[in-house]
Parts: C-alpha cells; structure tokens; sequence
C-alpha cells in the first residue's frame, strides 16, 4: 500500500510549479534558439524577426549550437533536491555559463513595474533588447519552478511565497543572478523604463534598483538615460524631478555614470496612446 502513496512534498504558501515545466521550457528553448527559421514566426512578425536577426545573428546562432537538454539539465540540477528556500546564486552558475549572452552595445533596456510597456516597446524596436528578449528570460518569463530536498522530482502542489516563506527561493534567486549578469554585460548607452504613477518612479528594494543599477560596469557603461512614463489619464506622481529619480541620479553620479532622464519620451508615449487615442495628452497638437 505504501508503494502507491504519493512522495509527500513539503507545503508553502506559493503556487506549484508550472504544469508540464519541462514541455514549456524546452518548447521555448527550442523557438528561441531556432529563430533562424522564419517559418517559426508568423508572418506578420517575420520581417520584424528578420531585423532582429540581423542584429542578434550572431548571438542567436551562437546559441543555435547549444543543446536545449542541456540547457534544461542545467536549470533543473540548480534546484531539483534542494531545499527550495535553500537554493543560492552559485547553484544557478553552472546555467548562466552554459546559456549566456551579451546583447549589442546601446540596446539594452531595463524597466521597473512597467513590464508591458517596456515590452511593447522592444516589440517595436526590434533592435533593443530586454532581459526576456535573452534567452534565460524568454523561457522562464512567467512560470515558477521549486524542488525538495527529499525528492528528486518537482513539487507542483506549492513554492515557496517571497513573504510569507522566504525570499531567497528558486525563482527569486534565478531572477536576480539573470538580472545581474544582464546589467553586467550591459555597454555603451543603456535605458530604463520607470514608473511615474507610483509614488516612488525608482525603488531601491526593486531588482533595478537593488541589483541591475549596481552591476553595470562604469568603463563599460556611459550614459544611463531614464524615461519616467506617466500611465494615461492618471495624475502622475513622479517624475525626472522627483526625489526618486534625485537618488537614482546621485547613485549614477557616484557610480561614474552620466544620467539623464526624460519625463513621457515621446516614442515610449505613442505606445500608450495607441492604446488611448481619444485621451488629450495623446492629440497630435500637443
Ligand atoms: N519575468 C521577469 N521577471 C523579472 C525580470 C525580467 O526581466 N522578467 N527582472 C526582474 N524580474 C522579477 O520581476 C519582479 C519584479 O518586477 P518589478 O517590481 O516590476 O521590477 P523590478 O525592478 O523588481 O524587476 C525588473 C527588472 O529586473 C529584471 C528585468 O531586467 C528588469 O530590468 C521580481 O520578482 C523580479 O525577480
């Protein structure tokens, strides 16, 4: 009878694994690192994925000849039979060696609780890149991944939750050593997508503020421009000349950055108001 109980995993106040973890991640691995197929890509994205791969040629291809499996391996073995609240920045090195990438000088693009408008800008501008626009983020956007140390399979019933578990778990961990290389590989101009309708545009407790500002190189790095975009129709609450951006610029300065910030970029602004054409910030007159 004991035989047919189930490995009993431990339970946290996170959601389980993502179902089918492995089928989603080789899936994207393999769309990712075969995008030299436009067949892959519908249409209607193939000429802006062909500008994409001119720019990531070389990058993309280099990839090409890296196996998935074992890209997939390596991300298991960082977690699989270990304690989930346990898993350090080490236990992820193994993979960030085997699957790193550098993205071209001047096209990287942060952002901090402005996800899909940073996205929707990279979408539009083929030739910049966010950390989802790296392989490692494109095929772990999204999902959550845990072990146990007494098992050797995923726990799929719960994760561990950043507050009321603990904030060093698999996913956290994963995110913020994948952040850090991606500022560490950072160069020449680099950009930041900021929030202007929260109280606090930059935060020093978020990932940009607490790892990605911290690991760009100052003689690899020269300007970091911010573009602090207010959501439309709301009244903003912060902007360039809040104190926020105040503390992100004092630590740019020390860092040996020069920062430059610009409220409602304009290009970033057309974005919104594709989605709110009747709204009076977005007339063409302003
Ligand atoms: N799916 C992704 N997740 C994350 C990326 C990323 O690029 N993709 N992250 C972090 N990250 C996870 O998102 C939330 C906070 O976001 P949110 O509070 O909105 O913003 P953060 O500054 O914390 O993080 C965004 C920043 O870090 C990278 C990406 O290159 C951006 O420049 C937190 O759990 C992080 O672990």
């Amino acid at each position: 009878r004991l035989w047919h109980q189930p490995l009993k995993h431990r339970e946290w106040n996170g959601t389980g694994s993502t179902a089918h973890f492995q089928d989603i991640f080789l899936g994207r691995c393999y769309i990712y690192t075969q995008l030299v197929q436009p067949e892959f890509r519908p249409y209607h994205m193939q000429h802006t994925f062909e500008t994409k791969l001119l720019i990531f040629t070389s990058h993309v291809l280099s990839l090409r000849d890296r196996d998935c499996k074992k890209i997939e391996e390596a991300f298991r073995n960082a977690f699989i039979s270990k304690d989930p609240c346990e898993v350090t920045e080490e236990d992820y090195h193994p993979l960030m060696e085997l699957a790193s990438q550098t993205v071209p000088c001047d096209k990287t693009v942060f952002w901090s609780r402005t996800k899909e408008l940073a996205h929707q800008y990279t979408w539009v501008r083929q030739e910049m890149f966010t950390l989802e626009n790296t392989l490692l983020g494109y095929v772990a956007d999204g999902l959550t991944w845990c072990g146990d140390s007494g098992s050797s399979e995923m726990n799929y019933q719960s994760c561990p939750d950043w507050r009321k578990d603990c904030k060093n778990n698999s996913v956290t961990v994963f995110w913020k050593v994948l952040s850090k290389m991606f500022a560490e590989n950072a160069c020449g101009m680099v950009q930041v997508v900021l929030n202007g309708s929260l109280s606090n545009a930059f935060s020093k407790d978020s990932t940009f503020g607490g790892v990605e500002v911290h690991n760009l190189h100052p003689e690899k790095v020269h300007t970091l421009q911010a573009w602090v975009m207010h959501d439309i129709g709301k009244s903003p609450s912060d902007s360039c000349s809040g104190s926020s951006i105040m503390d992100l610029k004092s630590i740019m300065s020390k860092r040996n950055i020069k920062f430059t910030c610009q409220d409602n970029y304009r290009p970033v602004k057309f974005l919104q108001c594709v989605r709110n054409p009747e709204d009076s910030s977005c007339s063409l007159r302003t």
